[in-house]
């Protein structure tokens, strides 16, 4: 692959002879987004701990930028930055206090520290905060100081532990953008059980059951636009009366009732509500239907961890 920055090979770890994590591979370029979606347990946070060198697999590979992570750890380790699921923070700390901490842990040149320190803190919202303590901060700001420390000596990439857990929605959509920001230079791995932050980050999704990929697709096919819906018309126009609409890509009768309609792609709902209530019909359902994403999720949940899509 080219500009490849991660390659993982049949990684597996086993907590005293029982499965966490087997047979997980794959390959991501620059500037990819992964997103690893699973139900609790079903391995996330195993397969970022053994990424970011944390934790040694129990066979497989993982080779980031050429350098192989078990043998050459700490050329490997240079190009990683990690935000676990609880990160590291010392509650003690004030905030430039820790990010200096983390670049000596990194070795980096002293001189390097101060600009590095300027440039994540821009990056991440921290400009004010720098002297504030860690322990008084607000969660969102904690962790966007999480952030902060993995991205500090610019590594190639990024893992994320589910990091917008426990955040209000205003803090989720100020990490979410940040993330996204994030995703447009770095490589990005990140963790989430929510279907919503995989499909609004990521570029590609891999779904972990018992520790195995049940599903590794992108998700250029589940944006917004072009969606379904489940229109429901009256009086009963048919299928073939709605498709001529110009806001309708195609319409389908919904063995349910009525009909499942797709919109043409960048078509928002209300165009087509106009256009329907336009041609003197009644209009009495417009829902939209699952994205793609929930519907492989669904159906990866009930598929037998082994048989990949
Ligand atoms: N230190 C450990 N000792 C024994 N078993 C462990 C250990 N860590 C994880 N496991 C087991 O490995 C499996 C995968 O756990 P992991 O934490 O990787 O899942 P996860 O997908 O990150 O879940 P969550 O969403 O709850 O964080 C689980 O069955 C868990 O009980």
């Amino acid at each position: 692959m080219m500009d490849e920055v991660i390659r993982v090979e049949q990684l597996a770890r086993d907590y005293r002879g029982r499965p966490a994590l087997a047979d997980v591979s794959f390959a991501l370029a620059r500037g990819v987004v992964l997103g690893l979606l699973g139900a609790n347990g079903a391995g996330k946070t195993t397969c970022l701990q053994i990424l970011s060198g944390n934790l040694a697999p129990s066979a497989g590979r993982v080779t980031i930028l050429g350098q192989d992570l078990l043998r050459a750890p700490l050329a490997a380790r240079r190009h990683i930055g990690y935000l676990p699921e609880r990160p590291p923070l010392h509650l003690d700390m004030r905030v430039d206090e820790y990010l200096t901490y983390c670049a000596r842990l990194r070795r980096m040149p002293r001189a390097a520290v101060a600009p590095a320190l300027a440039r994540v803190k821009r990056r991440c919202g921290l400009e004010g905060v720098g002297g504030r303590l860690l322990g008084r901060l607000s969660k969102g700001y904690r962790q966007r100081t999480g952030l902060a420390q993995a991205i500090l000596h610019e590594p190639a990439l990024v893992l994320l532990d589910e990091p917008t857990d426990g955040l209000d929605p205003v803090q989720i959509r100020e990490v979410r953008d940040l993330i996204r920001d994030l995703g447009a230079n770095h490589t990005l791995v990140l963790s989430s059980h929510q279907l919503p932050e995989v499909q609004a980050v990521c570029d590609q999704v891999l779904i972990l059951k018992q520790g195995r990929v049940v599903h590794a697709g992108r998700l250029g096919d589940t944006a917004p636009d072009g969606r379904w819906y489940r229109v429901g018309v009256a009086p009963d126009p048919g299928g073939s009366a709605l498709e001529p609409l110009p806001a309708v890509a195609c319409a389908e009768l919904d063995p349910a009732g009525g009909y499942r309609v797709r919109l043409q792609t960048g078509v928002e709902p209300a165009e087509l509500v106009r256009q329907i209530v336009g041609a003197g019909w009644g209009l009495h359902e417009l829902t939209p239907e699952r994205t793609d994403l929930e519907q492989v999720f669904l159906a990866s949940m009930g598929r037998e961890a082994g048989d990949q899509a």
